[in-house]
Order: C-alpha cells, then sequence, then structure tokens
C-alpha cells in the first residue's frame, strides 16, 4: 500500500482548508478554524491502487510547536500551492514557497526534478475582484516546473477533485522512478564491476 503526504500551502485566508475539505468530503463550508493545524488521513483507491493519503493543513496563526516550513518541505511527498487570485500580497507569499520547494529540492538532488507541485489560482468565483491575472499564474508555475489551475474551492468540485488527483498521480509516478532508477543503478554498476574485475580475474 502507498503511503501519500502533501501539504497544502499558501498564506492566510488563501482557502488551503476550504480546498482540503472540499476534496476530503465533497462540501464547502464557509468558515473554517484557523488556529489549529490538521493532518487530515484518508484511504482511498486511485488507479486501481489503494493508498493512504495523509494531508497537512497548516494554521497561518504562530502557534506553539507548529511545524517549521523546513519540516514541512522535509515531511511532504507533495505540495499543493494555494493563493487568492483576489488578492497579490498571496501570490506574492506563493511565489516565495516555490523558491523555497525549488531550492530544497536542488540542494537535495543537485539537479531539477519535476516536482509534485500544483500552484492554485483560487477562488475564481471572484473574477471581478482580480489582482492576479491567470497568465502570471501560468508563467509562475511554468518557471518553477509546476502545475497550474485556476478555480474556485466554493463553486468548482470536479475541478478540485481532478487537481487533486493530478497531483496524487505525479506523486506516485516520482515514487515509481525512484524505484527504477535504484535497480538499474546497481545492476550497471554490478556490470561496471565485473567488466573491471571479472575479466582480470580469469586471466589469472
Ligand atoms: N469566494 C470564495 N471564498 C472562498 C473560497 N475558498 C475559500 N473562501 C473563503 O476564504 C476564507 C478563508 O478560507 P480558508 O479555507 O479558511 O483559508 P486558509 O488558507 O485555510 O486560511 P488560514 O487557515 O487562516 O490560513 C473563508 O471565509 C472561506 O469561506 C472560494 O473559492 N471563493
Amino acid at each position: 500500500m502507498n503511503e501519500l503526504k502533501l501539504a497544502v500551502l499558501g498564506s492566510r485566508g488563501a482557502g488551503k482548508s476550504a480546498l482540503t475539505v472540499r476534496f476530503l468530503t465533497r462540501r464547502f463550508i464557509g468558515e473554517y478554524a484557523s488556529n489549529s493545524e490538521c493532518i487530515y488521513t484518508k484511504h482511498f483507491c486511485l488507479d486501481g491502487r489503494q493508498m493512504n493519503l495523509e494531508i497537512y493543513d497548516p494554521c497561518s496563526q504562530p502557534r506553539q510547536g507548529k511545524l517549521s516550513l523546513t519540516d514541512e518541505l522535509h515531511w511532504a511527498d507533495g505540495f499543493v500551492i494555494v493563493y487568492d487570485i483576489s488578492d497579490r500580497a498571496s501570490f506574492a507569499f506563493a511565489k516565495a514557497l516555490l523558491y523555497r520547494i525549488r531550492d530544497s529540492h536542488l540542494a537535495a538532488c543537485k539537479r531539477v526534478v519535476e516536482s509534485a507541485v500544483f500552484l492554485v489560482g483560487n477562488k475564481q468565483d471572484l473574477c471581478h475582484l482580480r489582482e492576479v491575472g491567470w497568465d502570471e499564474g501560468q508563467k509562475l508555475a511554468m518557471d518553477n516546473k509546476c502545475q497550474f489551475c485556476e478555480l474556485s474551492a466554493a463553486e468548482h468540485c470536479q475541478e478540485v477533485m481532478t487537481m487533486f488527483t493530478k497531483v496524487l498521480r505525479t506523486i506516485i509516478t516520482n515514487f515509481k522512478m525512484k524505484e527504477k532508477r535504484r535497480p538499474s543503478g546497481s545492476k550497471s554498476m554490478a556490470k561496471l564491476i565485473n567488466n573491471m574485475f571479472g575479466k582480470r580475474r580469469k586471466s589469472v
């Protein structure tokens, strides 16, 4: 069974809880307690595979015992980065988060791999109050090699389900790639050792 860990990050009020709860329950609940951080767990089946999913929804208010961003970056296998299209400051916050994720991946892998990151412009129903253009979100996502969509947690149930499903599929693909790389790496190492020493041993 696969264990997947997803962190939903973004500035205060961007809609992290609304998106998470929408995905988990298909409901939109207007107000959420913002002084508690939650790790939701869900057992589900994706493409015929059984999964145990943990979703981390941090509280924006400073709190004792709260995970630091560094902890969150280490903990999660994938990220949903949320901003509010009617709030430019939330877009700047999302950008800073993407840079932190990219830098931590670069430090860990020494090269850019496709990371399971989805940038989400939430509150699309408020497009009459829009402060961040669709093309700005799209460009930020392209520059950071992540997926992007705009949606409304309040109005778009199916889009929310699709977005979470896509990011979970990317995590699973990344897991598979890591698994594949390991045995083929050790095989080619064995071949190399054999080529170097195996033949020599024969001639002794
Ligand atoms: N119009 C509109 N309002 C939304 C949408 N998503 C969330 N909201 C509202 O935005 C406010 C903040 O939503 P939350 O989900 O609590 O945001 P959060 O990012 O979890 O906020 P913190 O927990 O304080 O960090 C709430 O009043 C929600 O009802 C949306 O798609 N459209």
